[in-house]
């Protein structure tokens, strides 16, 4: 099972300490088949991969420009810079970046990119309330796949991660069987090998013994919860116990 820990726009240098429960965690047998993977903001991604030099956690960027090449785009960093400064993984698509208009073309581009740079990537797709209560769940998932993966032949350094966009931050999760049958929706739109499918949206130490019951699911994309070592090492315990 993968345990994505995505810090989105928060920590700084001092949350660095925040990581040595994790790293004894990770090298203790509690850990049993658990892969752990850091998405901390690009300005802590160089420190996370010397703190975690010598362990098995995984370090990824949380979005990544479209070019592979260098170019004059202000702000932005593309996926050859997160290579190069220990990444392993981009989270791309995130509904938090769709929100600020990111389209699915766009990710599309963003995806092959960061393929290109040998990155990893957790492709995030889901609906939103209003997408939910028109029950169109399905079609526009089947959209966010069909668009965002366009072209891409050979799809087995994609994990997808299903987060409905209202479970995000809101303290509510789908009910288990509608993630079941979510979750093995997604799985049919793959024929040859299966991707890795994460869910995300509220996950917590209290709502893991639900979730893991769910035996379609690969992992979790944890966001608020991730931030505190207890709470992301509880998760994975109680996946486990
Ligand atoms: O990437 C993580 C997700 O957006 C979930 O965030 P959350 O666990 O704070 O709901």
């Amino acid at each position: 099972m993968y345990f994505v820990a995505n810090w989105k726009m928060y920590g700084n240098l001092s949350s660095l300490n925040t990581l040595d429960k994790v790293i004894r965690f990770s090298k203790s047998k509690e850990i049993k088949g658990g892969r752990l993977i850091y998405c901390p903001p690009n300005t802590l991604i160089s420190s996370f991969a010397k703190k975690f030099n010598n362990c098995q956690i995984g370090i990824g960027g949380q979005n990544c420009h479209e070019s592979k090449d260098y170019g004059a785009h202000t702000g932005h960093v593309n996926s050859r810079m997160l290579k190069n400064i220990g990444a392993h993984f981009v989270i791309i698509g995130h509904s938090e970046n769709r929100k600020q208009g990111e389209s699915d073309k766009l990710i599309n581009l963003k995806i092959k990119s960061a393929l290109e740079a040998k990155l990893k990537v957790i492709f995030c797709i889901g609906e939103t309330l209003s997408e939910k209560r028109k029950k169109k769940t399905r079609s526009i998932l089947s959209k966010q796949i069909k668009i965002g993966l366009k072209n891409i032949k050979n799809k087995s350094n994609i994990f997808i991660a299903y987060e409905p966009v209202w479970a995000i931050g809101s303290g509510i999760i789908p009910k288990s069987y509608d993630l079941f049958k979510t979750i093995e929706f997604i799985k049919s739109k793959f024929r040859d090998k299966l991707p890795k499918v994460l869910y995300g949206g509220s996950v917590n130490p209290e709502n893991i013994t639900n979730l893991k019951k769910i035996n379609n699911i690969d992992g979790f994309l944890i966001g608020g919860a991730s931030q505190s070592a207890k709470k992301f090492i509880d998760i994975v315990k109680k996946t486990y116990s």
